[in-house]
C-alpha cells in the first residue's frame, strides 16, 4: 500500500465517502484536553447532582458502574470503583467523578465516559462557555467536499454523537453540520479494530474501497485499511510525531484542503463570501509549519492505548439511528474532480465577472463578442487563480478592444474596397487580418490629443453632413453642395491617411440620426470612430506602400500622368485655379483611343477582381452575399427600361422590406449580445457581424451608387452642366457598372428577393449588434458616397442652382426618366454643344450600366464618345482616391 501515497489524487476522486476522525484531525487535540476535558471535569460533580434524578443521566450512571465493576474483574490499573445503587447519592456521586476523572486522565475512549462528557460539554456549549474548535480548512473542505465535489462526509470519533454534534454545530466556524452527512462513535465498534469500518461502510451503505479514512491515529488508520477502506494521516499542530514507517505507508496531509478538489461551485450567487475556499497553497505552508512544529512535541500516542469493547458501549443503538442520516446510494454522487473540470469551472466563473466589465467598458458595443475565446482558450494554474484572474480579465479587456478596432478597421477597410481603386482592395484586406491587434492600443494610447480633439470636430461636420444629406434626399432636383467643401478634399491628395480617416467620421453620422439621437449608439459610434481614427494614420502609410507594389499597374500610371499633368504641389492652388476656370471638356485625340481602351479594361477587370477578394476575405460565399444583392440586381435585368424613379422606387421598396424582417425579429439587447460571449460564440458573433457589415455595406453602396446616377441625371438635365460635375459622375457610373457587372454574373436568376431577406436575417443572429452596426455601415457607405459627388459638385453649385430655379418644372421629368436611359434629346436642351455631348454619353453610359449591361456603350456610341467613356471611366477608377477637382482639371488639360 505504499503506493497510495503517490495516488492520493486518484483515491481521492473515486471515494464517495469521506470518513473524518476528530481530535487531531478537525480538532486540536489541545481543545479536547484543555477545555473540553477540564470542563468535564470541573462541572461533573455539579452535573451529577442537578440531573442524579433524570433518565439518562441514571442509564449512563449505570454504565459506568458496570463499566467499574468490569475493570476491578480485570484489575486494571488504577481502577476506581463507584459504590452500588444502595450508597447515597452523596456517596454514589462522590465515586462517579472519582471514576470519570480517573479514566479523563488516561484519556479512556469508554462509551460510557463519553456519554457523560457529551452530556456535561452540553451545558458549556448551551451556556455559552464552549466553542467547538476546528482547523481554519475544515469549513471550507467540508463545503467543497459537499457543495463541490460531491463527496459525503461522515464522523467517526471517540467522542459520543452528541459530542461531535455540539462540537461542529456550535464551532468557531459556525454550524458546520449542514455538511456532515452522519456520524459515528465507539458504538460502532472501537476506531482500532478493523470490523468497526466494515460496519461504518455496510451502514453508509458505500463499498470500503469508496471510503477514505482520516485520521491521526496510525493504528486507526490501520484498522481501516484492514477493513478495505483508503486511509489518510493528518498531521496537525499538536499533533503526536508520526513514525517514519507510517508516513511511507500512509499519505500524510497537513489540510483537509489537501484533499479537496479546485473546483469552484458553478453558480457564484449561491456561494457565501465567507464560505469561499481558501487557496490549497496558502493552507498548505501552514499546516506544513504546524507539521514541522509538531513534529518536535512528544508523542502522547502511548496514552491513548484504551480497550474499546462493545460491552461498554451502551449507547450504541441509541446512536445508529442518526448515523444514518443519509441515505448515500440515494443521492447522486460525483466520482471525479478533474482538474480541467475546475479549470473550466473556474473559467465560466471569471468570464462572468470578465463579461460584467467588458459591458461596462464597452457600453455594450458589438465586438466584445470576440472576447469569448479569449475566456476558453485561457489555462491557468487553480493555486494561482487569483493573479492569473486579475491578469486574464485585463488582457480581455484589452483585446475586447483590440477587437473593436479589428472591426472597424475591416469595416473600415471594407468600404475602402468599394471607395478605392480595385487594386488596393486586397493588400488593404489582408493587411487589415495579419495585423498584429495587440500593437493598435498602444497606437491608440500614442495619439491621446487626436482622440480627443477629432470627436468634437467631427461631430460639427457631422451634423453639417446630415443636414446636406437630407437636403440631398428630400430634394434631389436642388442638390447643391457648398463650394467651401470641396476645399477641404481637395486639400488631403489621395495619399494622405487623413482622407481615409475621414470618411469613416463622416459616415457616423447617419446612425445618430437615424438612431433617434439615442445615446448608446452615439457614443458606441464615437467610440468606435476614435479606434478608427487611431489606428488609420500609422496604418495608411503602410497600406499605401502595399498598394503601390501591389497595384502598379493602370491606375498608378493615371496618378502619375495626373500627378505630371498637373504638376502641381499644391493642390490647393489647382482649386483656386479650377474655381476660376470655365470648364471646358473637350475630347481626347484619337491616338490615345486604344491606350484609353485597354485602361479602362484592366481597371474595370480589377474592380471585377475587388468584389471577389472581398467576398473571399470575409468568407461571403456562406452568407447571402448574392442574395442581398439580388433585389437591386434583378430589378435593374428586368427593368432595362424603367426610368430612374422606377428603379428608385424598386429600390426604396426593396430597402423597406429589409428593413421591415430585420424589425420583426426582436433584437437583442446589448445583455444578451455580451452574455453571447460567455457561450464561447465569439468569434461566430464577430465574424458574422462583420460579413453582416460587408454585406450591408456592399448593398448600400450600390443603393447610393444608384442615387448618384440618379442624382447624375438630374443634374445633367440642367443642361448647362460643368465638365466637373460630369467627370465626378463618371466615377459612379463606372463603379456602378463593374459593380452591377460583378452582380449579374454572380446572381443566380432563380434566387428571389424574399429568399435573399430571409437568409440575411438567419444569418445575422446577432441581431441588435448586427443592427447597430448596419445602420453604421449603411449610413457611412451613405454618407461617402454622398459626400463624393458633394464634394465634387461644390464648385458648381451656384451655377446649377441658377439654372434650376430657372426651369424647376423642366428638372423633374428629364431626371425621372430620360436621362437615366440615355434620351441625348432632352440633355441637349441646355445649350453648350461639348458638354452636351458628354451628357449625352454619360447619360447612355448611364442607363447602359444601371440596366445592367444590355449593350456595349461602344456600339451604339461614335468614337469620340468612346474615348470619352474611356476617359471618364478611366478617372472614375482614379479619381475617387485622387481628387475630384484634380480629376476635372486633367479633364480640362487633357482636352487642351
Ligand atoms: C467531540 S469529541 C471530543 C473529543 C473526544 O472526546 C474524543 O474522544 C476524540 O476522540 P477522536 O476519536 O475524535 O480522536
Ligand atoms: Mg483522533
Amino acid at each position: 500500500m505504499a503506493n497510495e501515497n503517490k495516488e492520493i489524487g486518484d483515491i481521492v476522486k473515486k471515494c464517495k465517502i469521506l470518513l473524518l476522525d476528530i481530535e487531531g484531525t478537525t480538532t486540536s487535540i489541545s481543545f479536547v484536553k484543555d477545555k473540553l476535558f477540564p470542563y468535564a471535569e470541573q462541572n461533573v460533580k455539579q452535573f451529577l447532582e442537578t440531573q442524579w434524578e433524570s433518565s439518562d443521566v441514571k442509564e449512563v450512571v449505570t454504565a459506568l458502574r458496570k463499566l467499574a465493576l468490569e475493570d476491578k474483574e480485570k484489575s486494571v490499573d488504577g481502577h476506581v470503583t463507584i459504590p452500588g445503587e444502595d450508597a447515597s447519592k452523596e456517596v454514589q456521586i462522590e465515586g462517579l467523578v472519582n471514576n470519570v476523572k480517573w479514566q479523563m486522565s488516561s484519556d479512556r475512549k469508554a462509551g460510557p465516559l463519553k456519554q457523560l462528557q457529551g452530556m456535561i460539554w452540553k451545558q458549556g456549549y448551551d451556556k455559552g462557555d464552549i466553542k467547538g474548535h476546528v482547523y481554519d480548512d475544515v469549513s471550507s473542505a467540508l463545503e467543497q467536499w459537499k457543495s463541490v465535489d460531491g463527496q459525503k462526509v461522515y464522523i467517526y470519533s471517540s467522542g459520543s454523537v452528541q459530542a461531535q454534534k455540539l462540537l461542529f454545530g456550535q464551532s468557531l466556524a459556525g454550524d458546520l453540520l449542514q455538511y456532515i452527512e452522519g456520524h459515528f462513535d465507539t458504538a460502532v465498534g472501537a476506531k482500532q479494530e478493523a470490523a468497526s469500518y466494515s460496519a461504518i461502510a455496510e451502514k453508509i451503505g458505500s463499498k470500503p474501497d469508496n471510503v477514505l479514512f482520516l485520521t491521526d491515529i496510525v493504528k486507526e488508520a490501520e484498522a481501516a485499511r484492514t477493513a478495505g477502506l483508503h486511509a489518510v494521516l493528518v498531521s496537525r499542530e499538536g499533533n503526536a510525531p508520526l513514525p517514519s514507517e507510517a508516513t511511507e505507508s500512509f499519505t500524510v496531509i497537513h489540510s483537509l484542503g489537501q484533499l479537496t478538489s479546485n473546483k469552484r461551485k458553478t453558480d457564484p450567487q449561491e456561494e457565501q463570501p465567507a464560505k469561499v475556499p481558501k487557496t490549497d497553497l496558502s493552507t498548505d505552508v501552514k499546516t506544513t509549519a504546524e507539521a514541522e512544529k509538531a513534529k518536535k512535541e512528544t508523542s502522547t500516542e502511548g496514552k491513548l492505548n484504551e480497550p474499546e469493547k462493545k460491552k461498554d458501549e451502551p449507547e450504541k443503538k441509541k446512536d445508529e439511528p442518526e448515523k444514518m442520516e443519509v441515505d448515500e446510494e440515494s443521492t447522486p454522487v460525483q466520482t471525479t474532480n478533474e482538474p480541467k473540470l475546475n479549470k473550466d469551472e473556474n473559467k465560466e466563473q471569471i468570464a462572468k465577472v470578465v463579461v460584467e466589465e467588458v459591458k461596462d467598458a464597452m457600453d455594450s458595443d458589438i465586438p466584445t463578442v470576440d472576447e469569448k475565446t479569449t475566456i476558453v482558450t485561457d489555462n491557468r494554474e487553480s493555486q494561482a487563480d487569483k493573479q492569473e484572474t486579475e491578469k486574464m480579465e485585463t488582457d480581455i479587456i484589452r483585446k475586447t478592444e483590440e477587437t473593436k478596432v479589428t472591426v472597424d478597421e475591416k469595416t473600415v477597410e471594407s468600404e475602402k474596397v468599394e471607395a478605392e481603386k480595385p487594386a488596393k482592395s486586397e493588400p488593404v484586406i489582408q493587411k487589415s487580418e495579419s495585423e498584429n491587434p495587440k500593437s493598435e492600443p498602444e497606437k491608440k494610447r500614442s495619439e491621446p490629443e487626436k482622440q480627443k480633439s477629432e470627436p468634437e470636430e467631427q461631430k460639427a461636420e457631422n451634423e453639417k453632413q446630415k443636414a446636406e444629406n437630407e437636403k440631398q434626399k428630400s430634394e434631389p432636383e436642388k442638390q447643391k453642395l457648398e463650394p467651401e467643401k470641396q476645399k477641404p478634399v481637395l486639400e488631403k491628395p489621395k495619399t494622405e491617411p487623413e482622407k481615409h480617416t475621414s470618411e469613416p467620421e463622416n459616415k457616423k453620422s447617419e446612425p445618430e440620426k437615424k438612431k433617434s439621437e439615442s445615446d448608446k449608439p452615439v457614443e458606441v459610434s464615437n467610440k468606435k470612430t476614435e479606434v478608427s481614427e487611431k489606428l488609420t494614420v500609422p496604418k495608411e502609410k503602410v497600406e499605401v506602400t502595399e498598394v503601390k507594389e501591389q497595384a502598379p499597374l493602370a491606375e498608378e500610371t493615371i496618378i502619375t500622368e495626373i500627378e505630371e499633368i498637373t504638376d502641381k504641389e499644391n493642390l490647393s492652388e489647382m482649386v483656386e485655379i479650377i474655381e476660376d476656370l470655365e470648364p471646358v471638356v473637350e475630347e481626347p485625340n484619337g491616338s490615345e483611343d486604344m491606350e484609353l481602351q485597354n485602361v479602362g479594361d484592366v481597371l474595370e477587370k480589377e474592380c471585377d477582381e475587388i468584389l471577389s477578394k472581398v467576398q473571399d476575405v470575409t468568407n461571403l460565399d456562406n452568407i447571402p452575399l448574392k442574395s442581398t444583392l439580388n433585389p437591386i440586381a434583378e430589378e435593374t435585368m428586368e427593368t432595362d427600361n424603367l426610368d430612374s424613379n422606377d428603379i428608385m422606387e424598386r429600390i426604396l421598396d426593396q430597402e423597406t422590406e429589409l428593413e421591415t424582417q430585420q424589425a420583426e425579429n426582436a433584437p437583442k439587447t446589448v445583455t444578451e449580445v455580451v452574455d453571447d460571449i460567455k457561450t464561447d460564440k465569439v468569434e461566430e458573433t464577430a465574424e458574422k457581424a462583420v460579413k453582416e457589415k460587408v454585406v450591408k455595406t456592399t448593398e448600400k453602396s450600390l443603393e447610393d451608387k444608384l442615387d448618384a446616377v440618379e442624382e447624375k441625371t438630374k443634374s445633367e438635365e440642367t443642361k448647362d452642366a460643368k465638365d466637373q460635375i460630369i467627370a465626378t459622375k463618371a466615377n459612379n457610373v463606372s463603379e456602378v457598372k463593374g459593380t452591377d457587372s460583378k452582380i449579374e454574373k454572380e446572381i443566380p436568376p432563380e434566387v428571389t428577393a424574399k429568399d435573399t431577406s430571409q437568409k440575411v436575417e438567419e444569418k445575422s443572429k446577432p441581431e441588435s449588434a448586427s443592427k447597430t452596426e448596419e445602420t453604421k455601415v449603411e449610413d457611412k457607405v451613405a454618407t461617402s458616397s454622398e459626400k463624393t459627388d458633394e464634394n465634387t459638385l461644390a464648385d458648381s453649385k451656384e451655377k446649377d442652382k441658377a439654372t434650376e430655379e430657372q426651369k424647376p418644372k423642366e428638372s423633374a421629368p428629364e431626371v425621372n426618366g430620360d436621362a437615366t436611359n440615355g434620351d441625348k434629346e432632352s440633355v441637349n436642351q441646355n445649350g453648350d454643344s461639348k458638354v452636351e455631348e458628354l451628357s449625352s454619353r454619360l447619360s447612355v453610359e448611364n442607363g447602359k450600366e444601371v440596366n445592367g449591361s444590355n449593350g456595349d456603350s461602344m456600339d451604339a456610341e461614335n468614337g469620340t464618345d468612346k474615348k470619352s467613356n474611356l476617359l471618364k471611366h478611366k478617372i472614375s477608377c482614379v479619381g475617387r482616391d485622387v481628387i475630384p477637382g484634380v480629376v476635372t482639371l486633367v479633364l480640362i488639360t487633357r482636352q487642351d
